[in-house]
């Protein structure tokens, strides 16, 4: 139907996923209200409701350019705020013009503010929404109504808030579950090249410095062999709380094949970054893993340089560690620093190899 869901919808990032369906959520509520209300526009006009027309052409005027900003630029602006403002007001004043034909409008505007505004907001303004229309009820209708309006106002708002909630909670665990290794709970590939990306431009805007590891388990094969799958996994498992324990609030820390991870190091340079390897490798050969299984690893160290991609990057790091594969295992070796054509950067020297 639109451009921006075909191309978000199908997207791998998981993230990008739940940013793609809550701009599904917002076109599609800002389309279908328009078609509800433009028509009001004119009836309202005829009953001389000057004002309250001219309110429900604001909201018009506000979907149209949602609609349009979402369809062309894949934006929309006040994160969708004006959409519940709006339904929220003109339902109270339409109530209090028009009686119960202006009252029915007051549900679907409860829920409208569920499906646009964060779980808190909508709560708020809920019950802001909720006690405005209790009062009007209160003045505009008889007792037993003004009771019934407002509790069945009030249901809708619970039911509204549950689906809403839920819905929340079930995109928070599927994104968990798409972004995580269920068997480590590392951070999988599908995040690799966003956090990649996020570190270069740091250093391209800002020079701020960016370092990966990558750490692969040695002869893990033997150990699958000797002990037996299960005991490979719980390998797997302590290895990742060992490497988390060492690690700041800002590194991430990725699973990216079966053996082997990946430490995203914000400021860090490649020689701090090679102090840091070093310990890992230390506290994964110092004590063994399991009973009884003595592990070591391999692991390599690699800088951001300016005007690299993120593949490059990761390139240098995996020649790096297969070097330290080569060389005997249980080492860290240093990647060998971006080569740059000269008219990008000439003055860059080549970050030194450390082994
Ligand atoms: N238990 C377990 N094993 C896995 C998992 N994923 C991959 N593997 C195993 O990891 C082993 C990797 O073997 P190789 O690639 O030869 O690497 P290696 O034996 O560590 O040898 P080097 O890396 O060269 O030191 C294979 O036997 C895979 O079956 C997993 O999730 N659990």
């Amino acid at each position: 139907m639109n451009t921006f869901s075909s191309t978000v919808s199908k997207s791998t990032n998981p993230t990008l996923a739940v940013l793609g369906f809550k701009r599904q959520l917002v076109y599609h509520l800002h389309f279908w209200a328009f078609i509800a209300v433009a028509p009001l526009v004119v009836v309202q006009w005829q009953h001389h409701h000057f004002l309250l027309s001219g309110l429900l052409v604001l909201f018009a005027v506000n979907a149209l350019l949602v609609i349009g900003l979402l369809r062309f630029r894949d934006t929309y602006f006040l994160k969708g705020l004006l959409f519940p403002l709006l339904a929220v007001v003109c339902a109270a004043y339409s109530t209090a013009i028009n009686g119960h034909a202006g009252l029915y409008w007051a549900y679907p505007a409860a829920s409208a503010l569920f499906f646009l505004l964060p779980l808190r907001e909508a709560i708020a303004s809920n019950i802001v929404f909720v006690s405005v229309m209790a009062v009007v009820s209160f003045v505009k209708f008889p007792e037993a109504d003004f009771w019934r309006i407002t509790f069945s106002l009030g249901l809708t708002c619970l039911f509204s808030m549950i689906f809403a909630w839920l819905v929340g909670k079930l995109q928070n665990e599927l994104t968990r579950l798409a972004t995580t290794d269920p068997l480590t709970g590392c951070l999988n590939r599908s995040q690799l090249a966003d956090i990649l990306n996020s570190q270069i431009q740091m250093r391209e805007r800002y020079d701020r410095l960016s370092s990966l590891i990558l750490l692969d388990l040695d002869y893990f094969k033997m150990i699958n062999d000797q002990w037996g799958h299960l005991a490979g996994d719980k390998v797997l498992k302590e290895m990742a709380l060992r490497l988390r324990n060492r690690l700041r609030e800002s590194d991430q820390l990725f699973r990216i094949g079966g053996e082997e991870f990946m430490l995203v190091l914000p400021e860090t340079s490649q020689q701090e970054g090679s102090v840091l390897a070093h310990q890992l490798l230390t506290s994964i050969s110092a004590r063994p893993f399991l009973d009884d299984v003595k592990v070591t690893a391999s692991a390599s160290i690699a800088e951001v340089s300016k005007g690299e991609t993120w593949s490059v990057w990761l390139n240098r790091a995996d020649q790096a560690l297969y070097e330290a594969k080569s060389r005997g295992r249980n080492q860290v070796v240093g990647a060998a620093g971006h080569l740059m054509p000269e008219s990008q950067n000439p003055d860059e020297p080549l970050a030194p190899v450390i082994s």
